[in-house]
């Protein structure tokens, strides 16, 4: 297998080596084994999520259609803002974050538009 910058991580990694118990450190290094496999997770879903906006970007730029589809993310936010409702998760958290990564996303659509119309816009790394 191919060596990635994840096998150097550490994860006993802590400022709190040496100065909690034993006890205490292996039920915090217990429960941040999740969080690791937790935040890989995330990586991949947003890769996978990008890798789809992707397409809808070239799909966009190839027909000439806006980056952005406001309708589209209201209907998104308020479905967002439900599920976590559900999941007893801060709405207004789901709302930030998904926010977040489509601000992202209309960057990338924005690069990937000048980009198709011949222009040298490239602030996306696209
Ligand atoms: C991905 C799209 O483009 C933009 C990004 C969105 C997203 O990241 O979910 C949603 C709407 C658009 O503003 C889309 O139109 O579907």
């Amino acid at each position: 297998m191919t060596e990635t910058s994840a096998d150097e991580f550490d994860p006993a990694a802590s400022s709190l080596a040496g100065k909690i118990s034993d006890d205490v450190m292996q039920e915090l290094l217990a429960v941040r084994s999740s969080i690791d496999n937790i935040d890989a997770t995330l990586v991949y879903l947003l890769a996978e999520r990008f890798k789809a906006t992707q397409r809808v970007g070239y799909l966009k730029a190839e027909h000439d259609l806006p980056p952005a589809d406001p309708g589209r993310e209201v209907a998104q936010i308020a479905r967002l803002r439900r599920l976590a409702e559900d999941a007893h998760l801060d709405p207004a958290f789901a709302e930030k974050f998904l926010n977040f990564i489509i601000s992202e996303v209309i960057r990338h659509h924005q690069a990937i538009s000048d980009n198709h119309n011949g222009g040298n816009s490239n602030a996306a790394g696209l």
